[in-house]
């Protein structure tokens, strides 16, 4: 009985644009979630993306293969394969073409189904072919999933121009931000701009090499309807995107913020290398906690102040916002190269290359981006850690100073330390 109306509730919900996520709250709210528990594996598994057909197949591509432009390859190849009657199966992804050892790694992914240099050690779809004509790759593409590091997007996208027609929709999962004639830029804005296509963004607590083997994660996927939107089953829409996204390891909330993940995205980078530095120099979790607040607390002022369009709830609700942040300063390679700074005195860019075989480390480019537009605003002071970054990074400021650097004056604008320091020596 319960289970029968349980699975009409799924029905009904169906017929409605509700999502996957409002039918597990229903579930929910049957207040029987232990008797749902216990239903059958078979019944649990009803999921109603299987539903969603497209008139035409929607033929994606992906444009990058590093660590992240892989994995999300490999997410959307196997959805590709899922969901047939909505998505043509056979996924391109572009490859910056190199040599590993004498051989091509298109040649390697191709024939041993595996990213060698990138994502060592995971099996990748057959169906996911590698292609190092960036041209070829999006030929009769309806879906572009862009995944480089973002200090590439330019050059990408001017080679594509002419080549992409409007009715193309895109998702940015880079993480950084343009800065160009038009000030700071949101990469998706960018790409809609210079490719006159829409485009959205994903973003969330996503370490690539977790997902790639399939350990449970969220993540966030922003897209707003254009206005163009050819109805449903000939367009790309928020339930398309959910199937394209979403796997049993990955569940993906799809929302209309595309500013504020992009910013929380791109941010929590540069808060990531400070929280390294700390780290490294082994003042403990206080610290790094300390850091992370600070951080936050920039972020979201960041978007306030320059994109007033982002809603302040997203950086607390969404995968892409304080929980990218936790991760990122828990396990990231931003992180990893902050730490490595602190401990050896090295540059960032000798650890990013020491540590990263050919990886990015977002947050040194995007510290720089964020002062050179702070500077431009004549809004530098409003940012004291981006700021501590940015001077440390590539200005060689000293990383004991960081404490002094983010320290908030009190009601009578001094700073607190320096009245305990005569007191002291009193
Ligand atoms: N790796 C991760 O855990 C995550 C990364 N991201 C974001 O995804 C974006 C892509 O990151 P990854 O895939 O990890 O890249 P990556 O950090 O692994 O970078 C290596 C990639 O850059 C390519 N590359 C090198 N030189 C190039 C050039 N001149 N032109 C074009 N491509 C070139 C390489 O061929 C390789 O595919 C970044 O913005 C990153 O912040 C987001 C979530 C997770
Ligand atoms: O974006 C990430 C996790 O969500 C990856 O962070 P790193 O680039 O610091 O590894």
């Amino acid at each position: 009985m319960l289970v029968s109306s349980i699975i009409k509730a799924y029905r009904l919900n169906l017929s409605s644009s509700s999502t996957f996520a409002n039918i597990t709250k229903r579930v929910y709210n049957t207040q029987n979630y232990t008797r749902y528990l216990n239903m059958s594996l078979t019944q649990k598994k009803f999921n109603p993306l299987k539903q969603l057909v497209a008139e035409k197949p929607f033929k994606i591509a992906v444009i990058g293969s590093g660590n992240w432009g892989t994995t999300i390859a490999k997410v959307v190849t196997e959805n590709a394969k899922q969901y047939d009657k909505l998505f043509y199966p056979i996924v391109q992804m572009w490859v910056f073409e190199e040599e590993i050892e004498g051989e091509k790694l298109t040649e390697i992914i191709n024939t041993r189904h595996e990213n060698v240099k990138y994502l060592p050690g995971i099996r990748l779809p057959s169906h996911l072919v590698a292609n190092p004509d960036l041209l070829d790759t999006v030929k009769d593409a309806d879906i572009l999933v862009f995944n480089i590091p973002h200090q590439f997007l330019s050059r990408i996208v001017s080679q594509l121009k002419g080549h992409v027609p409007p009715t193309v929709r895109a998702i940015s999962c880079l993480k950084g931000f343009e800065l160009g004639d038009k000030g700071v830029q949101l990469l998706s804005s960018f790409i809609t701009d210079e490719l006159n296509i829409q485009c959205g963004a994903l973003s969330g607590a996503n370490i690539a090499m977790e997902v790639a083997k399939k350990k449970w994660s969220e993540t966030t996927v922003a897209y707003q309807m254009p206005e163009d939107f050819r109805g449903k089953g000939k367009d790309v829409d928020h339930q398309v995107l959910k199937a394209l996204f979403h796997r049993p390891y990955f569940h993906v909330s799809v929302i209309d913020d595309v500013a504020g993940i992009s910013i929380a995205g791109a941010l929590k980078n540069v808060v990531a290398l400070g929280c390294g530095f700390v780290e490294g120099l082994g003042w403990g979790n206080n610290a790094a906690a300390a850091i992370q607040r600070v951080g936050l607390g920039e972020i979201i002022k960041f978007g306030q102040m320059f994109f007033p369009e982002s809603s302040v709830e997203t950086y607390y609700k969404e995968s892409a916002g304080v929980a990218d942040l936790i991760t990122t300063c828990s396990g990231g390679r931003n992180v990893k190269v902050g730490k490595m700074m602190a401990k050896t005195g090295k540059t960032a860019l000798e650890c990013e290359n020491e540590l990263l075989n050919g990886q990015s480390a977002q947050g040194i480019i995007t510290s720089k981006e964020v002062h050179d537009w702070l500077v431009t605003c004549n809004k530098v002071e409003d940012y004291p850690l981006f700021e501590a970054v940015y001077q440390i990074v590539f200005n060689n400021v000293s990383m004991d100073k960081i404490p002094e650097m983010i320290e908030e004056l009190d009601s009578l604008g001094s700073a607190v330390d320096k009245d305990s320091d005569s007191e002291d020596s009193s």
